[in-house]
């Protein structure tokens, strides 16, 4: 009999999973799962959770939360030589990250998916010795001063997956001064963030193949150069047709790794949590995890 692990966040996304569980449990076990659980009490528990879930040698485990509580489960599993598959259940407020693997919103039907057992071995960044991210990280400064972002921009930027996060924040950001080394690059100037991202979102919008490009073993990488607050509508505008690879103020390309250095402290942000500061070692890991997702999407 297969062993699945569900491992979830009890105050995420208002609590509706522990009201579902009893249904999700029952359907595991009539498609042949012996299911148990852990609730997480905390920050890094379910991290913790997932590495004793590699050692009693669980077939599955299922981290249901939003991106926070799957970073964490990635973050336990990504070390241990062997990695049961992973399930999402996406319960958070955000779950960029299940969108992508177009998982669906809804409980049983994201249990659907993984008794289906179509699976897609997905990339991971792992930053230093021993960190990990699922979809994103970045870093810039952000600036005391508080302008207000024009509802327009607001608006426009909202269709951006996953840059949302990143973008929205240009107008408060001032430049860093930055030593970039990817592939053969080294790019030694003031730039206002950047963002490197497992994602087909940027420049893909309307890519038909929507996990294209997280399989792919490269990161996508994208440089904000240093810019004033007017020009920022224009290149929220050119990212958002997907044209920002043309724009003199950006800089988009794939690598496999890359590490930023910073002579002041910037902070680093993983998977839409603040990640300690910078200096930081990016590397891709090429199809490290292995996730169920639903059929349609190969
Ligand atoms: N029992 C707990 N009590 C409080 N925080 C917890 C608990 N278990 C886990 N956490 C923390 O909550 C963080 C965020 O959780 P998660 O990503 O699942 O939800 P979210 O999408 O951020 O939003 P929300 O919790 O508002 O639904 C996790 O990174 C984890 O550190």
């Amino acid at each position: 009999m297969k062993r699945a692990r569900i491992i979830y966040n009890p105050t995420s996304g208002r609590e509706a999973f522990q009201k579902e569980l009893p249904r999700a449990l029952r359907k595991l076990e009539e498609a042949g799962y012996e299911a148990s659980t852990h609730a997480t009490t905390g920050e890094g528990d379910a991290t913790e959770a997932a590495r004793t879930a590699v050692t009693r040698e669980y077939d599955v485990v299922i981290a249901a939360g939003g991106d926070g509580t799957i970073n964490e489960v990635v973050n336990g599993l990504a070390e241990q030589p062997f990695r049961p598959k992973l399930g999402v259940i996406p319960v958070g407020t955000t779950n960029d990250f299940a969108r992508s693997l177009r998982i669906p919103r809804n409980i049983q039907k994201a249990i659907d998916v993984v008794i289906a057992g179509n699976t897609k071995k997905i990339d991971i960044g792992k930053i230093d010795e021993d960190r990990y991210f699922i979809y994103i990280a970045g870093g810039g400064k952000i600036t005391e001063l508080t302008y207000e972002v024009p509802s327009k921009l607001k608006t426009m930027l909202g269709q951006l997956a996953y840059y949302i996060k990143g973008i929205e924040m240009l107008p408060f950001m001032k430049p860093i001064n930055v030593r970039i080394e990817y592939d053969d690059h080294i790019l030694e100037e003031p730039i206002m963030m950047f963002l490197i991202s497992n994602s087909n979102s940027i420049g893909g919008f309307e890519r038909a193949n929507p996990l294209g490009e997280m399989d792919d073993g490269y990161f996508d990488l994208l440089i904000v150069r240093k810019t004033h607050f007017g020009d920022i509508p224009k290149i929220a505008t050119s990212l958002l047709k997907g044209n920002h690879i043309h724009h003199d103020k950006i800089i988009y390309t794939k690598t496999k790794s890359l590490t930023v250095d910073v002579e002041e402290n910037v902070s680093l942000n993983i998977d839409g949590e603040y990640g300690g500061l910078l200096p930081g070692k990016f590397v891709n890991l090429y199809q490290h995890i292995e996730f169920f997702v639903p059929e349609n999407t190969d």
